[in-house]
């Protein structure tokens, strides 16, 4: 059993206040009193949530500096948690509480029983980070977000960090991949998930390059990352940060990072024929999501808007293309895509995940990933068959959810369990298909449609119906013209979109308002892969579980998200009434 002595205690000033002071091992409280030396309210912040320690009376924007020092002095930084703001995950902002001591003596005695404290009980805090800003990202204004709201933040906690404001597409993932990171506790991106992607590519293929593993060969179990990801948001979706935090807020997020949260994340590898194309986390999506994708690179110049314009477009070209999807079933005992609950900071079945993933204790966490996890079993099972017309086909390993959608394309998929949702739109009249779309955006259930299904999955394969596959000649001209670099065969960003538009366009994708008037429809869609176009239609997709980790914690219960009403008519019941039957 864990023991957790009292450290110091002592009568402590706040302004005019008297309080008593206490520092265990786990917490520091103080707790008001009055004239007769009765408690009144206390206030206790876990050691592990407190940012920073200063000598003095301390404020930290527009830059840190000392008010006054009266030698008896001292400040603490701490996480505190805002309700405002969103209704589905928890702000978190910088609190501060200035301390006067009746000493000079025991005010040192605080400040380092406090950063003894901090040392102890927050081992996995990154003392150095490596910061890639995307200057393009979103509303442009990741610099700004960065340096007005992040770095003040990082120098409180006494963390150093090495900015790159990148200049190109893909210069992130390159630096990743190729030059020295000794010394870096993470890497952190400011932008979208596009910028995001590009820390996830370097960061698992530095990893599989180290490890000697092949990222080609789709048998392979992939060695799980060490290095942590952090994303400050300021890009267009920036569905991850929102669906691994809840909120689209730099300081949240910047937060977050500094106190080492820890949050592993399943990964979609893609591949084609023996190949990886990319990886994923939030969409692999076909149809509607692949042809709003391929639409709104043309306007880039509106921004954020892009998507919502686009999306009007495509909805109203009213397509629907032919193909074959299989999937490989999850183990439908552990969880499922309509059990109504809610994948949520300290998730019962994304835990049940890790043990399954690595039964041992962490430092045998790698060893045992690379020869025993679940994924040794993830061929196992009967794949099953689906042909048809699909408006939509998406497979998602996370809930997706973003502020266009703040429960998101699967709102009971979970972060780490090493499975994904795979969603089948089939072909429908355009109200039904709009109302599909309209749920998404509401907490009405988006799978309770008759043309709807959705699975929970381990792998999935999609391929053209027989006498419709991609012409292989082309296929190979995409692959060396655009989909890769030379080094290594690893996917290219920008290359692989510029051809794809361009190659959309031959494909019948001119325009959509002209498609709207134009009878001959294209009989292929592209696929949309966490925003970037794939270069292949036919491709084979496996989820790796919990394959890399975030500076995040997942969905914080205290925030009043929103759920579906159950099969009872419950609502907020976040399953438990399903499971309890
Ligand atoms: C009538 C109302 C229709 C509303 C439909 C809402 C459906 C929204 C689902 C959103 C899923 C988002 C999955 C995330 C994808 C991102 O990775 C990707 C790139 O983001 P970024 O790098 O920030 O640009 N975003 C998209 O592909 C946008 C999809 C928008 C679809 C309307
Ligand atoms: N300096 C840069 N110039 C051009 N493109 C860039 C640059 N840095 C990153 N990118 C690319 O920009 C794309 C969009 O970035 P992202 O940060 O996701 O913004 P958004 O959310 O607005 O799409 C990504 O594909 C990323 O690789
Ligand atoms: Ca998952």
């Amino acid at each position: 059993m864990d023991i957790d002595p009292v450290r110091l205690e002592s009568s402590l000033w706040v302004g005019k206040k008297r309080y008593r002071a206490a520092l265990t091992g786990w917490h520091l409280n103080w707790t008001e009193l009055d004239k007769k030396n009765r408690d009144k309210k206390t206030v206790s912040v876990p050691v592990s949530e407190v940012i920073g320690v200063e000598e003095g009376r301390v404020q930290v924007l527009p830059q840190m500096s000392v008010a006054e020092d009266t030698d008896r002095e001292f400040t603490v930084f701490y996480v505190k948690r805002s309700s405002s703001g969103s209704p589905y995950g928890l702000l978190w902002r910088l609190g501060r509480t200035q301390f006067c001591c009746p000493s000079r003596d025991l005010r040192d005695q605080w400040m380092t029983q406090l950063r003894i404290a901090l040392k102890t009980h927050s081992p996995s805090r990154p003392h150095r980070l490596l910061v890639f800003i995307n200057p393009f990202g979103g509303k442009k204004q990741g610099r700004q977000i960065y340096h007005s709201l992040v770095a003040p933040l990082f120098e409180l906690a006494g963390i150093s960090s090495h900015v790159v404001v990148t200049e190109r597409a893909n210069q992130a993932r390159d630096h990743i991949l190729k030059k020295d990171l000794t010394g870096f506790d993470g890497v952190v991106c400011v932008g979208g998930d596009g910028i995001f992607s590009e820390l996830l590519h370097g960061v698992i293929g530095r990893t599989q390059q180290e490890a000697g593993l092949s990222e080609h060969d789709p048998s392979i179990t992939l060695q799980s990352c060490d290095l942590h990801i952090g994303i400050i948001p300021a890009g267009s979706t920036d569905c991850v940060c929102f669906a691994t935090v809840g909120v689209n807020d730099p300081v949240t997020s910047a937060l977050h990072i500094i106190i080492g949260d820890s949050q592993p994340l399943d990964v979609c590898s893609v591949h084609h024929c023996s190949s990886l194309v990319r990886y994923s986390v939030s969409l692999v999506g076909y149809g509607f999501y692949g042809d709003v994708l391929a639409e709104s690179e043309r306007h880039r110049w509106m921004g954020p808007l892009r998507y919502d314009y686009s999306g009007a477009m495509v909805y109203l070209s009213n397509r629907s293309y032919a193909g074959v999807i299989q999937y490989l079933p999850a183990d439908s005992q552990l969880s499922s895509p309509r059990d109504n609950t809610r994948c949520l900071s300290g998730c019962s079945v994304c835990s049940k995940g890790t043990e399954r993933l690595f039964p041992h204790s962490p430092g045998a966490r790698s060893l045992y990933s690379s020869h025993f996890s679940q994924f040794s079993s993830d061929t196992e099972g009967e794949w099953v068959s689906v042909e048809g017309r699909f408006r939509a086909v998406s497979l998602t390993c996370m809930s997706s959810s973003c502020p266009r959608s703040p429960l998101g394309l699967s709102p009971s998929a979970h972060l780490a369990d090493g499975t994904g949702d795979l969603i089948i739109v089939r072909d429908t009249h355009p109200l039904g298909f709009l109302t599909f779309l309209h749920r998404h955006t509401s907490t009405q259930d988006q799978f309770d449609l008759p043309f709807v299904d959705v699975h929970r999955v381990k792998a999935v394969r999609f391929s053209l119906p027989t006498g419709e596959e991609e012409d292989r000649d082309e296929e190979r001209e995409r692959v060396n013209d655009g989909g890769m670099t030379e080094e290594g065969k690893r996917p290219s960003r920008s290359g692989s979109h510029k051809h794809l538009v361009e190659r959309g366009e031959e494909r019948g994708q001119k325009d959509f308002l002209c498609g709207l008037c134009c009878s001959k429809a294209p009989t292929v869609s592209v696929w949309n892969c966490d925003g970037e176009i794939l270069p292949h239609t036919e491709i084979s997709c496996k989820v790796h579980g919990q394959l890399v980790r975030l500076y995040a914690r997942g969905i914080e219960n205290g925030s009043a998200t929103p759920t579906r009403k159950c099969q009872d008519g419950h609502r907020n019941c976040k399953g438990r009434c399903v499971l309890n039957n």
